[in-house]
C-alpha cells in the first residue's frame, strides 16, 4: 500500500452512465468525508462535445440524485474546480497526445506526482484497445509515480475471452496495478462476513458440516434489464450475478480462515474456495440447475412488461433472467453441505442475503410433540438492502402451554438513524488511491469463475428452453422451488419478511 495518495483520476467513459450514476457521486461522497487526497483532479473522457464548465453543469444532477450525502454548493464547489471534461474519440490517435501534455500541465498543477487512475467505464470490448494506447503514448511511463488500471465488469464473456483479455492487460498493466471490479466487494456487509465468522467464538466452531445443513446465497431485484437490453442479452444473470457477485460471496462464506489479513492471504483461501467445487457434468448440469425469464406481471401492484418486450431485446430471446444452483464444495468442512445459490430479476423484492441452515438437534425433548412444527436454527447475513445479522431460534411462547415459536435477535446496521453505510463504489475508489486490492478480484479468481459458469452455459446452450417461464413479481420459475422441495428443503425468502411469518 502506498501512502503518497495523490493522483489524477482519469475516467474513460465521462459521459456514460456509471459515471453519472456511480462513481461522480462517490468521489462526491469520499470529498464530504475529507477522504479524497489533498493534490487530487479528475479528468472525464467522452465524444460528446461539451466544456469542462457543463460538464461539472451537468454533474450536479448526478450528485443531487445520487449521493448519499446532501448536495452542499460550498463542498461541491471546491471539488469541481478540479473536475475537467476531456472530448475525443478514444480510437483515435490524436487525443491520446493531448490527453497527455494536459495531464502533464495538471500534475504542476495539483502536484499530483504523475499518478494516475485510469478508470475504464466503457464496453468492455475497448478496455484492451485503451491500454494498449495509454502505453504506446508514453502515458505509463515514469518509474517514480503508480500507475493503475480499474476495469469494470464483464472481464470477458467466457473463459477464453477473459484469457484473451488478460492478456492484453497485463502487456500493460502488471496484475498489482490491475483493479477489477466486482461492487459487490466494496457492499459494507460483504466485508462484515470474515468478521462475522472469524471474530465470533459463537460461529466460528460451528460453521461446518458437522451444524450446518445447508447455505442459501440468494440475491433478487425488482427491476428488470431496464435500458441494457443490449448488454444482457448477450450476458443474462449466470454471466452478470452468478459468474461475479455471486460467488464472491459464496467464497467469503466458504473460505478457510487467512493466515493473515494480508491480500493475497484472503485472495488465496477465496481460489482454494473455486477450486474445491465439485465440477459440473452435463448431468448435475441437468440436474441442479434451473434458469428462468421473467413475462408480463405485476410488480408492487404496477403491471410490467415480459422480458422479450424490452427495448434491445429479442422477441424470442432465450437468455435468462434467473438462475439458480445447487453445488458442492469437496473439502473437509463442506463435506456433504449443499449451497443453493439463485438470483434473480423482476423478483417480488430486492434482497440479497446468505442464509445458514443449521442442522435440527437429533434429540429434543420436544421432539416427539414438535417434531413437525419445530424451526431450523437460521443465521441470516443481510447484505442489502437491509444490512444486518438475523438469528432465529426456537424459544417457549408465554403462556401456561408449552408451545415453541421461532424468535429473533436481529442487529440491523443501517436501520437506525444516523447510520449511513458507504457506497461499494466509495471504498473502493478509496482503496484504489491507497492501493489496496483486497476488494478486488484476482485473475485467478475470474478464471475459476468462469470455469464453472462455462461448463452450466454449454449445456443450457444446447437444452431447448421454454420461455418465458415466470411471471414478473413472482420467486422464479417453479423448478427453482423443486431444486430444493426434492431435497427436504425450501428457500427462505427473507425480503418479504418470510421468516418470522411462520
Ligand atoms: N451502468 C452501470 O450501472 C454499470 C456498468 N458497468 C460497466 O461499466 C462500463 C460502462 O457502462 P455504462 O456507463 O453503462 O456505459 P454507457 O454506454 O452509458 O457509456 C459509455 C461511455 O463510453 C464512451 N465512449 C464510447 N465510445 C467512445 C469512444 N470511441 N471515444 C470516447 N468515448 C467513448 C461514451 O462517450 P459518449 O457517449 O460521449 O460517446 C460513454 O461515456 C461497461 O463496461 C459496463 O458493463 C458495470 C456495472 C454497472
Ligand atoms: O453488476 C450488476 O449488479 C446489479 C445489481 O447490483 P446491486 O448492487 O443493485 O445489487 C444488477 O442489476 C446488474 O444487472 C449487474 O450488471
Amino acid at each position: 500500500m502506498n501512502t503518497d495518495l495523490s493522483n489524477i483520476f482519469v475516467i474513460f467513459g465521462g459521459t456514460g452512465d456509471l459515471t453519472y450514476r456511480k462513481l461522480i457521486p462517490a468521489l462526491y461522497n469520499l470529498h464530504h468525508e475529507n477522504q479524497l487526497p489533498e493534490h487530487f483532479a479528475v479528468v472525464s473522457i467522452g465524444r460528446r462535445d461539451k466544456t469542462s464548465e457543463q460538464y461539472r453543469n451537468e454533474l450536479v444532477d448526478s450528485v443531487k440524485q445520487f449521493s448519499r450525502f446532501p448536495f452542499i454548493e460550498e463542498a461541491w464547489k471546491t471539488l469541481e474546480d478540479r473536475i475537467y471534461y476531456e472530448q475525443f474519440d478514444f480510437s483515435q490517435d490524436e487525443g491520446y497526445y493531448h490527453l497527455k501534455e494536459f495531464l502533464q500541465q495538471l500534475d504542476q498543477k495539483y502536484q499530483t506526482n504523475g499518478n494516475r487512475i485510469y478508470y475504464l467505464a466503457v464496453a468492455p470490448e475497448y478496455f484492451g484497445f485503451i491500454a494498449e494506447k495509454l502505453k504506446i503514448h508514453g502515458l505509463i511511463e515514469n518509474q517514480r509515480s503508480w500507475k493503475r488500471v480499474v476495469i469494470e465488469k464483464p472481464f470477458g464473456r467466457d473463459l477464453q475471452s477473459a484469457r484473451e483479455l488478460n492478456q492484453q492487460m497485463i502487456q500493460v498493466f502488471t496484475e498489482e496495478n490491475t483493479y477489477r471490479i466486482d461492487h459487490y466487494l466494496g457492499k459494507e456487509m460483504l466485508q462484515n462476513i470474515m468478521v462475522i465468522r472469524f471474530a465470533n467464538a459463537l460461529f466460528e466452531p460451528i460453521w461446518n458440516h458437522r451444524y450446518i445443513d445447508h447455505i442459501q446465497i440468494s440475491s433478487s431485484e425488482t427491476v428488470g434489464v431496464e435500458n441494457r437490453g443490449g448488454y444482457y442479452e448477450k450476458a443474462g444473470a449466470l454471466r452478470d450475478m452468478i459468474q461475479n457477485h455471486m460467488l464472491q460471496l459464496l467464497t467469503l462464506t466458504a473460505m478457510e480462515p487467512p493466515i493473515n489479513l494480508k491480500t493475497e492471504s484472503i485472495r488465496d483461501e477465496k481460489v482454494k474456495v473455486l477450486r474445491s467445487i465439485e465440477e459440473f457434468t452435463k448431468e448435475t448440469v441437468i440436474k441442479n440447475t434451473v434458469r428462468g425469464q421473467y413475462g408480463p406481471g405485476k410488480i408492487k401492484g404496477k403491471n410490467v412488461s415480459g422480458y422479450r418486450e424490452e427495448e434491445r431485446v429479442s422477441p424470442t430471446s432465450t437468455t435468462e433472467t434467473f438462475a439458480a444452483l445447487k453445488l458442492h464444495i469437496n473439502n473437509f468442512r463442506w463435506s456433504g453441505v449443499p449451497f443453493y445459490i439463485r438470483t434473480g430479476k423482476r423478483m417480488p423484492s430486492k434482497s440479497t442475503e446468505v442464509i445458514v441452515q443449521f442442522k435440527q438437534l437429533e434429540h429434543t425433548l420436544y421432539f416427539k410433540e414438535y417434531k413437525d412444527y419445530l424451526m431450523p436454527n437460521l443465521l441470516v447475513i443481510r447484505i442489502q438492502p437491509l444490512e444486518g445479522v438475523y438469528l432465529q431460534f426456537n424459544a417457549k411462547q408465554p403462556g401456561t402451554k408449552n408451545h415453541i415459536v421461532p424468535v429473533k435477535m436481529d442487529f440491523c446496521q443501517n436501520c437506525q438513524v444516523g447510520s449511513n453505510s458507504p457506497e461499494a463504489y466509495e471504498r473502493l475508489i478509496y482503496d484504489v488511491m491507497k492501493g489496496d486490492s483486497t476488494l478486488f478480484t484476482r485473475w485467478d479468481e475470474v478464471e475459476y469463475s468462469w470455469k464453472l459458469v462455462d461448463t452450466i452455459a454449454e449445456v443450457w446452450q444446447n437444452q431447448p428452453i421454454v420461455f418465458p417461464n415466470y411471471p414478473s413479481g413472482t420467486w422464479g420459475p417453479k423448478e427453482a422451488d423443486e431444486l430444493l422441495h426434492r431435497d427436504r428443503r425450501r428457500w427462505w425468502n427473507v425480503g418479504e419478511g418470510e421468516l418470522m411469518k411462520l
